[in-house]
């Protein structure tokens, strides 16, 4: 298993290389919807054509889903990747932190957070990074020319939490997140949002702290789609020492019935996430 792991994150490393040099040409938007309705950018369906192309092409995966197509490609092989192949896309106009995320599973999605066998991401912000996590091991990668170095063998999130970003507009949260808002910021934490996930998620391995996309007035669900945007960075952050939560429940404990589902999304600190769970259920 750990060989097939190593080779997917591997060619997601190159692919980022490729990624990553074409950005520039790829700033504008396509005519095309993704599936979550969401315009594309020629940077997503580039990024979704190559990680498919170089994923599928490895002999143990057995289907590639994602955040920029219908339904699944599928192959035969024991492993099963779901990627959101550019994170935070909109950041591209703005020039901003991106990056992808990728998560591989051991049943065919729609599957449980409990079938995840490792996760990653991959930022591109001054420098290409990547933070993988097989079971509990954490590791940060530079990416230079499309291959990994190590930077950091055991990531962990750092106990005393700094940052807090979380999505959405205020008037639309409902009242009791509101609350649980109003103390993170009495408890000295300071706002970092940037509107790519991946980039904000990374905040919070670097300081300590909490990201979240709650559930809005006209929205519950909130925006985050679970299968390639909130069971891998959760399998991340919980493999780091953090949790995560849907406001009930760890999003690992979670199963789609359509890949493309979304939930609220909560990752950081555990004292944090158990302060929002606790928050949200005495307002029931
Ligand atoms: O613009 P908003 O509402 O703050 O939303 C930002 C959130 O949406 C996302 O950009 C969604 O990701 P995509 O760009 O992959 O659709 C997250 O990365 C980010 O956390
Ligand atoms: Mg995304
Ligand atoms: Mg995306």
């Amino acid at each position: 298993m750990s060989d097939t792991i190593e080779a997917v994150f591997d060619t997601v490393a190159a692919v980022a290389g490729d990624v990553r040099s074409v950005l520039r040409s790829r700033r504008s938007y396509e005519a095309a919807e993704n599936p979550s309705g969401e315009q594309q950018l020629a940077a997503d369906v580039y990024a979704d054509e190559r990680l498919e192309e170089e994923l599928l092409d490895l002999p143990a995966v057995g289907s590639y889903a994602s955040e920029e197509r219908d339904g699944l490609c599928e192959d035969s092989g024991a492993y099963h990747v779901a990627c959101d192949p550019l994170d935070g896309s909109s950041n591209l106009q703005s020039n901003n932190g991106m990056g992808t995320i990728v998560g591989i599973y051991d049943e065919q999605p729609p599957a449980p957070g409990d079938a995840l066998v490792a996760a990653g991401y991959v930022l591109y912000g001054p420098i290409t990074t990547m933070v993988t996590a097989v079971g509990e091991t954490v590791t940060e990668f530079l990416v230079e020319d499309g291959t990994r170095e190590v930077l950091n063998e055991s990531v962990t999130l750092p106990a005393e939490p700094v940052t807090y970003g979380f999505g959405g507009r205020a008037p639309d949260w409902p009242e009791a997140f509101a609350t649980f808002v109003d103390a993170v910021e009495a408890d000295r934490l300071k706002l970092r949002y940037g509107g790519a996930m991946v980039a904000d998620v990374n905040q919070v391995m670097t300081y300590g702290g909490i990201f979240g996309y709650p559930m809005l007035a006209d929205r519950p669900e909130g925006k985050l789609r679970l299968q390639f945007e909130g069971h891998p960075m959760a399998y991340i952050v919980e493999a780091a020492g953090g949790a995560s939560s849907d406001g009930v429940q760890s999003l690992l404990g979670k199963t789609p019935t359509d890949i493309h589902e979304r939930s609220p999304v909560f990752v950081g600190n555990d004292a944090l996430i158990d302060d929002l769970e606790s928050t949200l259920a005495d307002a029931q």
